[in-house]
């Protein structure tokens, strides 16, 4: 369970998060929506531990990341929104560099197998030959090998195909109902919320987004 409690950020005293609390539980596949500026990032890097709260705390699994936060990072997968691989090495290069940094152990072949469960065939393939897309498959493969209960993905499909972001979207689903893992995903496409969801957290002030998402029978949460 992931447990966000009454968090707040300022930026040089320019309140980005006000007082943000919700929670998450194992196998839910969250949407975080807003505008642009509206703190989606900021958040989600608070929740990957890499910024930290200006007040409030987040708790993974009961435990607070005030007192927590580097025993806890085994457990969070996260997936910026800027691409971070290795452009001169092959996918499989990639893979085994990451896994050496990687908590878990994984042979080359499971390795391979992330790569496949995506439809990322290319293992001997520099990645500055992959296209867009083929780049945030393995992006994503690189976040899994440690098998982190948490996967936190700032806008994992922008800019790339239908057909691509379909099988992201199947193949987390299938992380989140399979695998039991949480997932908070941010996105500007609604129909993809819509369909991958189970509920939508909008933050900021601006009621667009709320408005848009009321009729699609999924829960809105507005913070
Ligand atoms: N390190 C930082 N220092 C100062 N201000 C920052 C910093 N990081 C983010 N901000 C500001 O915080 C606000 C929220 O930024 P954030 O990237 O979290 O928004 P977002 O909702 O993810 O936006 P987008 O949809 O454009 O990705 C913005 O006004 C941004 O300029």
């Amino acid at each position: 369970m992931l447990n966000v409690k009454s968090i707040s950020k300022q930026y040089h005293k320019h309140a980005i998060l006000n007082n943000i609390s919700f929670q998450i539980k194992p196998g839910e596949i969250v949407g975080l929506i807003g505008e642009n500026g509206a703190g989606k990032s900021t958040l989600l890097k608070i929740i990957a531990t890499l910024e930290q709260a200006s007040s409030g705390d987040v708790e993974l699994f009961e435990q607070g990341y005030a007192k927590n936060r580097k025993a806890l990072r085994k457990y969070i997968g996260y997936v910026p929104q800027d691409i971070a691989i290795w452009e001169e090495l092959t996918v499989a290069e990639n893979m085994l560099f990451f896994e050496k940094l990687s908590f878990q152990s994984k042979s080359s072949e499971e390795l391979k197998q992330l790569c496949l469960d995506m439809n990322l065939q290319k293992w001997n393939e520099p990645v500055k030959t992959l296209s867009g897309g083929m780049k945030r498959k393995l992006n994503l493969a690189i976040t899994l090998i440690h098998e982190p209960s948490i996967l936190l993905l700032d806008e994992p499909t922008v800019g790339i195909d239908l057909k691509s972001k379909k099988e992201i979207g199947s193949y987390l689903f299938k992380q989140a109902k399979e695998k039991n893992r949480m997932i908070i995903y941010t996105s500007h496409d609604m129909d993809e919320i819509t369909e991958l969801c189970d509920r939508a957290i909008c933050i900021g002030e601006d009621t667009f987004y709320p408005e848009i998402l009321k009729n699609t029978g999924k829960e809105i949460i507005s913070l």
